[in-house]
């Protein structure tokens, strides 16, 4: 399997270009981000120049403190829409191929209505940029009050809108959460998943402890033909390089 270090979680002491070579230094095959804009996009893009790392993903603006995200938020299209141009904006300076646009806390047909409009501006502006838009279900544990939910929230969304370049971030520790039945969801979802993050259930430690077994998560998706890094986004307890041990049992060559 090849794996992509969430720098929202992993190696978050560090400045971002410096975060992009501890991942490289630690044997990551691609990188990923949760809010870049603090650092400039040339530092972010040289650092993926020196390392030959990919950044696979970033996400829009959370919005103002205590917000977690824009799309669906009715009457906050304006600022919606400027999140996704400057996500747009900062995915094309450093190549990343995929832009997660957040939905905030909402809920009811009008919030609904407003996410779908704000994806489709999102994946209008995006495409000609080879860009693809993703949504990620939020646990309710976790996320309470977000709007989207669910894997099965999140697909009828996809459905209905039936855009190309709209996905699904299949985040199995947030899955697991709310749904359970991991695999299976997988199966029946991957073809419109845009990208897989994992981490432990439900202490979002290390993949390798915990509800979920990963060796059983791997091999499915090993089975199921899924090649692309799979996201590492869990919270180390301690300095990263030191919660590593999970990545280098299977680079080692167990069963995955
Ligand atoms: O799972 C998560 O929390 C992240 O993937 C994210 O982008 C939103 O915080
Ligand atoms: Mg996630």
């Amino acid at each position: 399997m090849k794996f992509s270090a969430n720098l929202g979680f992993l190696w978050s002491d560090l400045p971002l270009p410096q975060a992009i070579h501890a991942a490289h230094a630690a044997g990551f095959d691609a990188v990923e981000c949760h809010w870049p804009y603090a650092t400039p996009a040339a530092d972010t893009a040289a650092a993926l120049h020196q390392t030959g790392l990919k950044m696979l993903g970033l996400n829009t603006s959370r919005g103002n403190p205590g917000e977690n995200g824009l799309a669906a938020l009715p009457n906050r299209e304006p600022d919606a829409r400027a999140a996704i141009d400057q996500a747009i904006a900062y995915a094309r300076a450093i190549n990343t191929p995929n832009i997660h646009v957040m939905a905030g806390f909402a809920t009811g047909p009008q919030a609904h209505a407003t996410y779908l409009n704000n994806l489709h501006y999102a994946c209008t502006n995006a495409s000609s940029h080879g860009i693809t838009i993703l949504v990620e279900p939020l646990n309710r544990h976790d996320a309470p009050g977000y709007f989207l939910t669910t894997t099965t929230q999140a697909a009828q969304i996809i459905q209905t809108l039936a855009i190309p370049n709209l996905k699904l971030m299949f985040d199995c520790y947030h899955t697991a959460r709310t749904e359970g039945d991991v695999t299976h969801r997988l199966r029946e979802l991957l073809p419109i998943i845009g990208h897989i993050q994992i981490a432990s259930v439900p202490d979002r430690g290390t993949p390798d402890h915990g509800e979920l077994d990963h060796a059983h998560l791997f091999q499915t998706l090993k089975s199921l033909g899924y090649t692309a890094p799979i996201g590492a986004e869990y919270k180390p307890t301690k300095p990263t390089d030191e919660t590593l041990d999970w990545l280098k049992s299977l680079r080692l060559g167990s069963n995955t």
